[in-house]
């Protein structure tokens, strides 16, 4: 099955993450879409993350009610911090019957020459690129899909994660289920 990666560190998830995946979904012959949670990205600080556990059942709960969306924890069980080089190894020797492809912003595919072995990550694996502002990208090789009308939303989760911790309101902004659990679990108060 052709499966599409969505990496983030999900710090909480949010309804910008949702709407490119569902673009993502809609635009591509990707049947799935798999959330990764990633524990620790090699390139943010983890100050303010919450425990990883807690981010995937976020996770978790705000793909649910959608049959092509799953939340992934396969980088819990892999060295940290997760590098996208090794996790597509593992999932690759694990699922020989599913052909992956790498979602990600255009932002942070014009620094992917940071991530650990860019070059055989680039030439490995199929990317779905979708453009981002600031950050134009074409197609550079037949391998690499770019998105170039994905409805973007200026929001973040650092964005939340200040909004919770002055006292604003988040709804809208997460899926009514997280912003539920996020508020009775306390979550990023402080
Ligand atoms: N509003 C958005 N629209 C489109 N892509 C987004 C948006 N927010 C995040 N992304 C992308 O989703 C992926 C996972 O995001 P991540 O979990 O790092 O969230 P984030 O909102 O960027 O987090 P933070 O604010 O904590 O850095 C990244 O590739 C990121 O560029
Ligand atoms: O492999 C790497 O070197 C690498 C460097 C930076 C980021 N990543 C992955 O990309 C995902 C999204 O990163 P970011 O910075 O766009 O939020 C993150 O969760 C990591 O799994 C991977």
């Amino acid at each position: 099955m052709k499966i599409g990666l969505y990496f983030g560190s999900f710090n909480p998830i949010h309804i910008g993450h949702l709407i490119i995946a569902s673009h993502v979904m809609n635009n591509t012959d990707l049947k799935k879409i798999w959330f990764i949670v990633s524990p620790q990205n090699p390139l943010k600080q983890s100050h303010s993350l919450l425990n990883e556990y807690d981010r995937l059942h976020l996770v978790r709960i705000a793909t649910e009610e959608n049959l092509a969306f799953t939340s992934s924890d396969v980088e819990f069980r892999l060295p940290r911090p997760s590098y996208t080089i090794d996790t597509m190894a593992y999932l690759r020797e694990k699922n020989r019957s599913d052909e992956f492809s790498v979602i990600m912003g255009s932002d942070s595919f014009q620094n992917i020459h940071k991530w650990k072995n860019a070059d055989k990550l680039l030439s490995q694996n199929n990317l779905v690129v979708y453009t981002r502002p600031g950050f134009e990208v074409e197609s550079a090789a037949p391998n690499i899909t770019v998105l170039a009308d994905a409805p973007l939303l200026q929001i973040s989760s650092t964005m939340i994660r200040n909004y919770i911790r002055q006292g604003k309101s988040i709804k809208y902004l997460v899926p009514d289920v997280v912003e539920k659990e996020i508020i009775h679990s306390g979550y990023y108060r402080k």
